[in-house]
C-alpha cells in the first residue's frame, strides 16, 4: 500500500473559532493506482492532501488515526525526515504553474535545486538531468531552455517545468491539484496526456484533484467524491459513472455537458442537497 489515510480531519483555528475543513475522511492508494478526488470547490480536496504532504500553515490542526507513506507513519515524521519524504518520494503539483515556480530563478536552478538536495549530484549529472528531464515533459531545445526564467514561458510550458520538477526524483506518489485548470482548453489536453504518460512509465501512484468528472472519466481508476469535507463515495470509475450511489455523485454526473437534455445544463445546487446530506 502506497497511501493510506484514515479518520482524518483537519481544523483551522480563525477569528470567528474553529472551522473544520476536512472532516473524517478516509482512502487508500495502491502502488501504480491512478485516484481522483472530486468535489466542488471548498470541499476540503486540497487541504487533505496539502495535510498529507505537511505542507499546511500552522494554524492547521491535523488528526487522524492512520496516515502512513509506504507504511511509515506521517505524522510522527519530524521536520527533517519530512523535508527528506516531501518533494523526493511523493511531489504536489498544483493549479497555477507561475505562482509555483520562482519568478526569481531559472527553470534549469530551480529543476537542479531538487537534484541537489534530495540526490547530491554533482553539477554535471544535474544539468544532464535537468535537461532529459525538460525533454520528458516536451520541452522543446531542452538545453537552451534551462537559462529561461518562468516569465519567459508560457503557462503550458511553466506547467511542464512543474511536472519536470515534481518527477525530478522519481516519487512513488504525485499528487496534481487541478494542474489543468487554469490553462486553455488545448493544453489542458495535452498536459493530462503527459501526466498519464509519465504516470504510466514509471508506475507512479497518482492522485487526481479535480471537480471535472470529464478528467476524471479519463485518468482515474478510482475516485473519492468528497462534499464540505467529507466523503460522500468511493468507487472504481466504472461502478461510479454506471451506478452513483450518492445524490451529490448524481448531480455532477448530471453537470457533465454530454448529459445535457435541454438548452441548459443542469447544475448541482448546495441547496438542494442540504436535506439529503444532514
Ligand atoms: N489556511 C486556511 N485557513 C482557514 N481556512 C482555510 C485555509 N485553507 C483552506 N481553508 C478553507 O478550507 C476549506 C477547504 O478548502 P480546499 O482548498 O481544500 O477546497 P478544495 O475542495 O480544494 O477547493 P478548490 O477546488 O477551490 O481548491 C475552504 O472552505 C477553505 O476556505
Amino acid at each position: 500500500m502506497l497511501l493510506e489515510i484514515e479518520n482524518l480531519s483537519v481544523e483551522f483555528e480563525t477569528a470567528s473559532g474553529p472551522f473544520r475543513a476536512v472532516d473524517g475522511v478516509s482512502m487508500k492508494v495502491h502502488e501504480g493506482e491512478v485516484l481522483a478526488i472530486v468535489g466542488e470547490s471548498g470541499s476540503g480536496k486540497s487541504v487533505s492532501m496539502l495535510a498529507v504532504m505537511g505542507l499546511l500553515p500552522w494554524t492547521a490542526k491535523v488528526r487522524a488515526d492512520k496516515m502512513l507513506f509506504q507504511g511509515r507513519d506521517l505524522l510522527g515524521l519530524d521536520a527533517s525526515a519530512r523535508r527528506k519524504l516531501v518533494g523526493k518520494d511523493m511531489a504536489m503539483i498544483f493549479q497555477e504553474p507561475m505562482a509555483s515556480l520562482n519568478p526569481c530563478f531559472t527553470v534549469g536552478f530551480q529543476i537542479e535545486e531538487v537534484l541537489r538536495v534530495h540526490l547530491g549530484l554533482d553539477r554535471k549529472a544535474r544539468r544532464a538531468r535537468a535537461i532529459e528531464l525538460l525533454d520528458a515533459v516536451g520541452i522543446p531545445d531542452p538545453a537552451s531552455r534551462l537559462s529561461a526564467y518562468p516569465h519567459q514561458m508560457s503557462g503550458g510550458q511553466c506547467q511542464r517545468v512543474m511536472i519536470a520538477v515534481a518527477i525530478a526524483c522519481n516519487p512513488k506518489l504525485l499528487i496534481a491539484d487541478e494542474p489543468t485548470t487554469a490553462l486553455d482548453v488545448t493544453i489542458q489536453k495535452q498536459i493530462l496526456d503527459l501526466l498519464m504518460r509519465l504516470q504510466a512509465e514509471h508506475g507512479m501512484g497518482l492522485i487526481m484533484i479535480t471537480h471535472n468528472m470529464g478528467v476524471v472519466a479519463e485518468t482515474a481508476d478510482r475516485v473519492v467524491v468528497q462534499y464540505k469535507g467529507k466523503k460522500m463515495e468511493e468507487a472504481d470509475v466504472l461502478s461510479l459513472f454506471e451506478n452513483p450511489q450518492h445524490p451529490y455523485t448524481k448531480a455532477l454526473l448530471a453537470a457533465l455537458p454530454e448529459n445535457a437534455t435541454g438548452d441548459r445544463l443542469p447544475t448541482v445546487s448546495a441547496a438542494a442537497f442540504e436535506e439529503v446530506l444532514q
